[in-house]
């Protein structure tokens, strides 16, 4: 098994050879933060047909030629056509035909007046405003021609894009498929958050909540989540479970090199072949990944910002690997630290921090046990292996979180 990768190794051991799920057909009300998988083009016009944009009277333009206040112009009224409905016929010269806001045109007009500028007469209409051809005219096609690429392959589904995919009748829409994960928290002194109270010796997991909760935040909805004893025999008959429903599964918790961290022998005992343990970062070093007939399985460091942090750094690129959608992946920028870090980094650290402004203000606790100071932090700020403490004005990359 290989050890002490760096970070860029670890990502190619991890997704190297990992093959994209493939594309799924899904209801375009479930299809909001998918990324599309083809491009979707309009089948019809849109509007499908001329329309008014007014409640009033569709006119030939001619017809209204020195209507005013003064002098107005009346013309008999042949029907009233309503959104939804269909005109009887066309419009011919010296008539007016009462139409409301969305209905169709008939053809032969060329112009709708305003119900406020006419008396509202249902058999003959007074016009009291002249108008020029095409005043008013809401044109078959405008919004956009059959087609148009509406939507590129690529593009996630938001909600002004699920708003035209409507309009244009398309209702299910193929997209790439997401991961379903399986997470695995480990240890004998981890307890649910809602066992009161604590007893001496044991924690509340936080992993199984917040590695759960963050996968929610970024669209992956199927996970399965248990918790394991610090057990060999019973975390790899849960792995087995879990594998069997998930495309990924990830651990939280005994990967270090004490008694009880017992991912090292429930992953033999599993079955699941070995590929990497350490990596060269901090937090999380000792993360451990093996695969299980092609699933990866990442097992990450049990101490919670550790967990959070690798999770970023290593789950991330296998979700964009899995799902084929690369935003999963983080971004990179660079930023100028706002706040000092007194320590220097033997390997290459990732501190939590908040990135505004190109400024990175840096969470007030530093130990991967400790969550608390993470609240607010959008960021990953990375000292290079070999950094001496850092004075505030240094500029750091930045991950994105
Ligand atoms: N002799 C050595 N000891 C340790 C080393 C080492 O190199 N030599 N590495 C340290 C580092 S670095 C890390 S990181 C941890 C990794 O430990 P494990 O991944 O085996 O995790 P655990 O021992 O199970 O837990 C670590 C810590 O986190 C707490 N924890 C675990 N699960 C949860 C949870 N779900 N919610 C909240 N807190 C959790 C656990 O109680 C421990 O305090 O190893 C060091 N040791
Ligand atoms: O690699 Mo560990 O998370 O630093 O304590």
């Amino acid at each position: 098994m290989r050890t002490f990768l760096s970070l860029e190794e670890a990502l190619e051991e991890m997704t190297g050879d990992l093959q994209p799920l493939g594309v799924e057909v899904l209801p375009l009300g479930e299809a909001l933060g998918r990324t599309l998988a083809d491009d979707i083009r309009a089948h019809g016009d849109q509007p499908p047909f001329d329309r008014s944009p007014l409640d009033g009277y569709a006119l030939k333009a001619a017809d209204t030629s020195g209507a005013s206040p003064q002098t107005p112009v009346t013309l008999p009224v042949i029907e009233t056509v309503y959104a939804g409905g269909v005109p009887s016929r066309a419009l011919c010269h010296g008539e007016a035909m009462r139409v409301m806001t969305g209905a169709m045109l008939p053809r032969g007009c060329d112009c709708v007046l305003r119900l406020e500028d006419t008396d509202d007469g249902r058999e003959t209409v007074a016009l009291y405003a002249s108008l020029p051809s095409g005043a008013n005219v809401c044109r078959r096609g405008e919004d956009y021609r059959a087609g148009t690429l509406l939507l590129p392959a690529g593009t996630r589904l938001d909600s002004p894009s699920i708003g035209v995919l409507a309009s244009a009748g398309v209702f299910a829409v193929p997209v790439h498929r997401r991961p379903s994960v399986g997470l695995l928290v480990t240890g004998d002194e981890i307890v649910p958050p809602d066992r009161y109270p604590l007893p001496p010796g044991k924690i509340y997991d936080a992993n199984l909540s917040l590695l759960t909760a963050r996968l929610r935040e970024l669209g992956i909805l199927q996970v399965t989540a248990a918790r394991a004893q610090d057990s060999p025999q019973a975390a790899a008959a849960q792995m087995e479970e879990l594998l069997r429903q998930c495309d990924l599964l990830l651990t939280t918790g005994g990967v270090s090199v004490g008694d009880r961290d017992i991912l090292h022998q429930a992953l033999p005992l599993l079955g699941a072949e070995p590929v990497f343990w350490k990596v060269a970062l901090k937090p999380g070093t000792p993360v451990r990944f093996s695969r299980f007939r092609g699933k990866p399985i990442l097992s990450l460091s049990g101490n919670p910002f550790a967990a959070a942090a690798t999770f970023e750094l290593l789950a991330r690129p296998v979700l964009a690997a899995l799902s084929g959608e690369s935003h999963f992946a983080l971004t990179k920028t660079q930023g100028r630290l706002q706040t000092p870090f007194p320590k220097s980094s033997p390997v290459r650290r990732f501190l939590r921090g908040r990135y505004q402004q190109g400024g990175v203000i840096l969470g007030e606790q530093h130990s991967s046990g400790a969550l608390f100071s993470m609240l607010g932090c959008n960021c990953l700020a990375e000292l290079p292996a070999g950094a001496p403490p850092m004075e505030p004005g240094r500029s750091v990359t930045v991950w994105l979180l």
